[in-house]
């Protein structure tokens, strides 16, 4: 064995009491520590009384040059704001704050910040609490009869191909399928078998590892591996998810995840539909009335509904209609479980759900109105584009909403919000924001339209960010 080689294998059988991170016997408590989506006692707001959700916002500050992390760091912690952990986005370093913008913007003049609340999501998860606990498992499990320098080679590759980045989405423990550390790889299966351990006994006791992990004490069953959404498929379904371990006898199709942000549940079967733990952020902020201002008794469009993500925000802030599109019936079935499971609109008299394409919005908003109002206009107050990469497909399709169906003398502003993803060189330059106000002008030309906002999401990959674009339209007349 090579120096190089000898070195790993003495770190990953490092014993129990050696260096933190491997010694995995905290395990349990680190686990819980890494699944709370939102703070204790965030309560679901769905009746819509909003104004208990109202808190003070605290910042965290883009920083573009990783030499100035130290520093604005220390003059942190100085004053007892920094929280831990600085972590990165693409190239840009992030670093959370207990100050507001007024209190950043005079600390550190200049430099941008977006906002943050408890329960936005957590920086990505790595740890080497799953390597240690599987190392543990490994060499207590393997065949008596492994020669012990076999043993150590082999435990050192498998150290270095165990994923560490991990979703807990209840009943499923979703593991990350990168190029270098997955449990698809050949020597992670190669290994185990030279080994002598058994994968579903080793990944049932993963999974009873993290029984105590979800903060809603959610059964944990099935052990996943999931890959990257494929950018053509429309639909954002996730073709790749490999089950690698089910502790029960039902289908795929019977099987639903269930997760609480921001105190209002959702649901979604994960052979069938995409779901991103990122969109927390954006889904806090609609239920900021700060952030979106009269969604209270007025109406709203989500042109691309998926299983609700926005949608449940906007049904809590107390919108009075709530019209739905969303092609993928698996994704509408979805919608409808985490509306049941929110417990409220039972009869559903302010949700109307369509499972078409959008183009079909015009229509369908002209006959509920037919039907349900008497022929009188909507309030429609925001209409929510939400498809990556790119919504332009809805852009027409929103302003022929607002054209056909509503009523400017009764809500004189129409905010759209635009989901992208755009490289980062067009979001500083302010080309992308002027492109996108251009093209709503040309699509109709009657109207103002000013982007009063840009809000960061996440990145979608590097040098790349999904944002939303708030574009407040107003009729001239
Ligand atoms: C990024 S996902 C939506 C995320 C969503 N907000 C959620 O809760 O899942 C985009 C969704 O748009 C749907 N979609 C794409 N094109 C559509 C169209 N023309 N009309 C309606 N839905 C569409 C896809 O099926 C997908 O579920």
């Amino acid at each position: 064995m090579t120096d190089t080689v000898l070195a790993h294998v003495s770190r990953v059988l490092a014993p129990p009491d050696g260096p933190a991170g491997l010694s995995g016997e905290n395990l349990p408590s680190r686990i819980a520590a890494y699944e709370s989506d939102e703070p204790a006692g965030a309560a679901g707001q769905w009746a819509g009384q909003e104004s208990n959700r109202t808190r003070m916002m605290h910042v965290e500050l883009l920083i573009s040059d990783a030499r100035d992390v130290k520093r604005v760091k220390n003059a942190l912690e100085a004053r007892g704001a920094f929280v831990k952990p600085v972590y990165a986005e693409g190239p840009v370093k992030v670093v959370r704050t207990q100050l507001d913008a007024a209190g950043a913007a005079a600390l550190f003049p200049g430099m941008p910040v977006r906002e943050w609340s408890a329960d936005v999501e957590r920086p990505a998860r790595r740890t080497q609490d799953i390597v240690a606990f599987s190392l543990r498992y490994f060499r207590t499990h393997m065949r008596d009869d492994v020669d012990g320098t076999v043993a150590a080679t082999v435990l050192a590759a498998l150290a270095a191909r165990i994923p560490t980045k991990y979703s807990v989405y209840p009943p499923v423990l979703l593991f990350n399928n990168s190029a270098e550390r997955s449990f698809t790889r050949g020597e992670f299966t190669r290994g185990l078998e030279t080994l002598g351990v058994s994968s579903t006994e080793y990944y049932r006791a993963l999974l009873g590892e993290f029984l105590g992990a979800s903060r809603d004490r959610l059964p944990m069953r099935v052990v996943a591996v999931n890959r990257p959404i494929e950018e053509a498929d429309t639909l954002r379904q996730p073709h790749h998810l490999d089950i690698l371990y089910r502790g029960d006898s039902g289908s795929d199709d019977e099987l639903w995840c269930e997760l609480r942000q921001n105190g209002l549940w959702q649901s979604w079967n994960p052979t069938r539909t995409m779901f991103s733990r990122g969109n927390v952020k954006e889904k806090a902020r609609v239920l900021d009335p700060r952030a979106f201002p009269d969604v209270r008794a007025n109406d709203v469009v989500d042109l691309y509904c998926g299983i609700g993500y926005f949608t449940f925000s906007y049904l809590a802030r107390g919108c009075r209609h709530l019209f739905g599109f969303e092609l993928n019936p698996w994704s509408v079935a979805g919608l409808w479980r985490g509306h049941e499971r929110n417990g409220a609109d039972p009869e559903h008299a302010r949700t109307h759900i369509y499972n078409e394409d959008n183009e079909a919005s015009v229509q369908r908003l002209g006959q509920f109105r037919q039907k349900s109002m008497g022929g009188e206009l909507l309030r429609i107050r925001h209409i929510n584009l939400g498809l990556l990469p790119s919504s332009k497909q809805g852009w027409p399709v929103a302003l022929s909403l607002l054209r056909e169906h509503h009523d400017w003398a009764a809500c004189p502003l129409a905010t759209l919000h635009v989901h992208e993803n755009v490289g980062v060189a067009e979001l500083e330059d302010g080309t992308f924001v002027q492109g996108l106000v251009e093209q709503l002008a040309e699509i109709e030309g009657a109207w103002t339209y000013a982007a009063v906002h840009v809000e960061r999401i996440k990145t979608f990959a590097p040098g790349v960010w999904h944002v939303c674009v708030d574009v407040d339209v107003r009729s001239a007349a």
